[in-house]
This record gives structure tokens, sequence and C-alpha cells, in this order.
């Protein structure tokens, strides 16, 4: 009696001395509604929408204070920055990623996502090469081909009213990330579109689930839950099939003495998958076992799939409200590339720059990946206050995105401000959607070829209509337009 009773009365103690502790002169402004113990993590219950719309409250109150607010998850303090400068400091002075990260390393281990930043220096230098605009380029052929299957695969919905096109989206962005990371021919792809792809998905809504019930958190309780078993299910489904194109790539490449891809069609060009790059670097410099370029792998197609066919949906939706943007583009395609029939080159995506604005401009206020997390392992001094070592700190790229800088229209789609240069904000981080500092988006540049060539190829093809007035998101990680988010398509032929 007298252990519980004394539990009690420490419980009580630290309770008072953690609430009534005077708060430091540095510490930045605090969210209101937190209760003694469980701070503000009442607030977070609910659904996914419920998620995403708290978040985006806590993002606008954060811009309100300047850029920089605290809450508590419990007796843990969880800072949330939305000032581009400030996100930077953050960014690059603390290169690991907070502590709900580790919930899918379970899944991406020591891929760039959630590796230790020792680990990451190394890996991200070799890995840039596998993205560099020349190797870019050599994906443009199979980004046509797989663009016109879309097209096709829409056409049977034109005069068919609304519909949901994510689905065709998400197979259409795989199957391109999956066929240019993983260089498997058409015949071995149905196992990537089908089973690898519904375990992906199922893996996400895992994690969400166990990032959103703070008890699971805890792996003392999350090894025992029926979430886990789910996991180690669709973790054991996933590995077997990447370790299997492995072992095949590996013996192909033998065979055919390191050749590049040669796709389906003789005319299309060749191209080195990422997987080919890294067996290359592992057989050349030693650098990479087998186990560490699957998690690589998974890493690209994870991270590749949803924000890209994410992004392209809030694309869609916003040309769809707006036909006279839509008008814009088909004007810029013809004069880019006139002949309706013919592929989109590498030299016509440059030129391509209002399709550029729109979807920066979409990437701006509906930000796929809303937020990114960090660890503060030491002491952080910003402009006004001080990040305490032992906190998590959240860099908010859509509050970026709606921060004053960009003028008092900042949540209107306008993708002429790209070129208003006397009122474009001079700050070189206005721009957050792809991360901020030195860890962001490896994927960038292969996330803007791919999207600027779909959006060509369903605005020659259809006219586009929706309303965007209705829409609602929830919080999947990656943002998930889930009402309001229908299109329908007329055919312009
Ligand atoms: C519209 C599409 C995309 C958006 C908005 C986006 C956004 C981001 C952001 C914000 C980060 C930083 C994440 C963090 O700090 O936790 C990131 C990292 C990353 N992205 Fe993307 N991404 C996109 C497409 C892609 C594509 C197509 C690929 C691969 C082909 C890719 C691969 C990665 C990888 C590997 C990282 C980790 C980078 C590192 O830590 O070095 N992403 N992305």
């Amino acid at each position: 009696m007298s252990v519980i009773a004394s539990i009690l009365i420490f419980c009580i103690v630290f309770v008072l001395w953690f609430w009534l502790r005077p708060r430091s002169p540095n510490a930045p402004p605090c969210y209101p509604g937190a209760l003694p113990l469980i701070g503000h993590g009442h607030q977070i219950f609910g659904n996914r929408k419920h998620l995403w719309r708290y978040l985006e409250k806590i993002f606008h109150y954060s811009l309100e204070k300047g850029g920089v607010l605290e809450l508590w998850i419990g007796t843990h303090s969880v800072y949330v920055l939305t000032d581009p400068d400030e996100i930077l400091t953050v960014s690059n002075t603390c290169l690991n990623k907070a502590y709900f990260y580790e919930f899918g390393k379970e899944y991406f281990k020591n891929g760039l996502i959630t590796s230790e930043a020792s680990m990451w220096r190394s890996h991200r230098k070799l890995l840039d090469v596998a993205f560099t605009q020349k190797v870019l380029d050599t994906f443009v052929d199979e980004m046509n081909a797989q663009t016109r299957v879309l097209v096709t695969n829409l056409n049977v919905l034109v005069d068919k009213g609304p519909f949901d096109v994510r689905q065709y989206l998400i197979n259409y962005t795989l199957k391109i990330v999956s066929r240019t990371s993983l260089g498997l021919e058409a015949k071995d792809q149905t196992i990537i579109d089908e089973a690898y792809a519904d375990a992906l998905e199922d893996l996400i809504k895992v994690y969400c689930e166990r990032a959103q019930k703070v008890w699971l958190h805890l792996s003392c309780i999350y090894d025992r839950s029926s979430l886990r078993k789910k996991q180690d299910y669709l973790l054991k489904i996933m590995n077997n099939i990447i370790d299997a194109v492995i072992v095949q790539r590996k013996s192909d490449l033998k065979l055919n003495n390191n050749e590049p891809t040669q796709y389906d069609k003789p005319k299309q060009g060749k191209f080195k998958p990422a997987l080919d790059q890294m067996l290359q670097l592992a057989d050349e410099h030693h650098v990479f076992n087998d186990e560490e370029i699957r998690e690589h792998l998974d890493t690209f197609v994870a991270a590749a799939y949803d924000t890209t066919s994410g992004t392209l949906i809030y694309v869609l939706l916003a040309i769809g409200s707006h036909p006279e943007i839509q008008e814009k583009i088909l004007k810029e395609i013809q004069e880019v590339q006139p002949n309706k029939n013919e592929d989109i080159s590498k030299y016509d995506l440059l030129r391509l720059v209002y399709v550029e604005a729109v979807i920066k401009e979409a990437l701006r206020l509906y930000s796929p990946l809303p937020g990114v997390a960090r660890k503060i392992e030491k002491d952080v001094k910003l402009k006004n206050y001080t990040l305490r070592a032992g906190s998590t700190c959240i860099l908010s790229l859509y509050g970026v995105g709606h921060h004053s800088m960009w003028g008092p229209d900042v949540n209107e789609f306008k993708p002429e401000r790209w070129f208003d240069v006397a009122n474009f904000p001079t700050n070189p981080n206005a721009f957050g959607a792809f991360g901020i500092g030195r860890r962001n988006c490896i994927g960038k540049q292969f996330a803007m070829s791919l999207m600027k060539l779909t959006i060509v190829y369903l605005v020659r093809n259809y006219h586009i209509l929706s309303d965007i007035s209705k829409l609602e998101s929830e919080y999947d990680i990656v943002l998930k337009a889930v009402s309001g988010h229908l299109i329908s398509i007329t055919s312009r032929a």
C-alpha cells in the first residue's frame, strides 16, 4: 500500500513541478489547450481527416505567432516551425529524423529517409549519381510510353461523369518508378503492380495507424499488437519480391555484360535503372550489400509513387476548376510540340515553363508532405528562441507555402505568380515542397519531369472538369484528397 501511495505522490509532485515550473524566456509561444500530463495529446485523436484539420490549425497558428510554436505530446516537447530561415537552420544542424520515423525503419531500414546521419552522408553522395539530369533524360522515353498507356486507360471514362482518378495515377506512377528503379521487363512487372503495390499501400496504413495511436508508439505494446503481426506479414511479402528481383538482375547483368536495359519497343532508348547503378557501385567500389540495395529500392518506390500521384491529383483538381489555366497550358503545349501524336522530348520538358509553374503552385498550396520532422539532439539557437535538446521539431513545408511572404493572395491558385519577378518572395527557401536544406528530396527532378509529362498528355487529350471548392484532405503521412476529389473528362479530339 505504502509503495502505491509513494508512486502516486511522486506522480502528483512530478506533474505539479512540470506544470508550474517557470517557462524559459527563450521558449517559443505554446499552442493553447494543453492538459497536465498528456499535454496536447488529446487533441490529435480522431480520424485522419481530423488529424489534417488539426495540423492545418497548428501550422496557421505557428505562422500567426511568427513561425515558431511549441506543443506537448505528454511531457515531450514538439516544436512547429513555419519560418523558412528557421527551418533551414534546423534542417542543416539536425540531420537525424524524429523518433516516429523509427516506426518506418522496420520497412525502410537504412534507406535514405530513415538512415542515421552518419550513414546517410556517404550513401546520399553515392546515390546522387543515380538521379543526375543525364540519367533522368534517359527515362523520358519510358515515361512517354507509360503516359500513353495512362491515356488509353482513361479513354473509357470520357463523358462518363465524375470518377476517382487516384488508382489510375497510382498504378501509373508506381509502374514508371519501379521500372526505372528495378529495370523489370514488362512480363515480370505484374508482381510489382499487384502484390507489391497492395502490400505497400497496406503497410503505409499500418504506419499511419501506429503514428496516430500514441500508446502504440511504445514497442512493448506495439510488439504484442495485431498491427505488428500485419506489418511483419506485409514486410515478408515485399522483401521476398525485391530480393528475388535483385538476384535475377545480378545474373541477367552478368549474362548481358552490364548492358543497360532495352525496353519493349526497339525505337525506345536504353536506360540504366537505379538497381543496375547500385549493383555496379557494389561491384566496382564494394559499397552496397544486397540488403542495403533492397532498402534503397524500397525507399525510392515508396517515397516516389504516393507523393507524385498525390500531387498530380491536386494539379488536376486545380486546373479542372480553372478552365482558363487549362487553356494556357494547352497553348504552351501547342507551341512547344505542335504535333499532338509526337512524344515529349527532354528539350520540350525544359520549355514547358507554364506547366512547371502550375505544378509548383499546386505543390505550394497542397504540399503533399506537409511536414517533416527532426530530432533535436543539442540545443538549437534560433533568431528569438532556443529549441531544447531531447525534443522533436516539425518543419512545416505547408507553412512555408502559406507564409505571408507570398503576398495577400497567398491562398489563391495563381501560376502567374511564378513569373512575377517584382512580387515573388526573395527568400531562396520560399519553395519548400521538396524539403529544405541538405536532406531534401533526391527525386525532385524525376518527379517534376514525370508530372510535367503527365499534365501535357492529359491536357492535350482531354478537357478536365472538377470543383476544388469541395476539397477535403486527410493526413496519411502524404496529404490525400478524400472528398471533392473527383474529376470528369471530355475528349478534345
Ligand atoms: C511530388 C513528388 C515528391 C515530393 C513532394 C517529395 C517530397 C520530399 C520531401 C519533402 C522529402 C524530405 C523528407 C524528410 O525530410 O523526411 C523527400 C525526401 C526523399 N524523397 Fe521525395 N518527393 C517527391 C518525389 C520523389 C521521387 C519521385 C523520389 C524517387 C524517385 C523521391 C525520393 C525521395 C527520397 C529517397 C528521399 C530521402 C532523401 C534523403 O534523406 O536524402 N521523392 N521527398
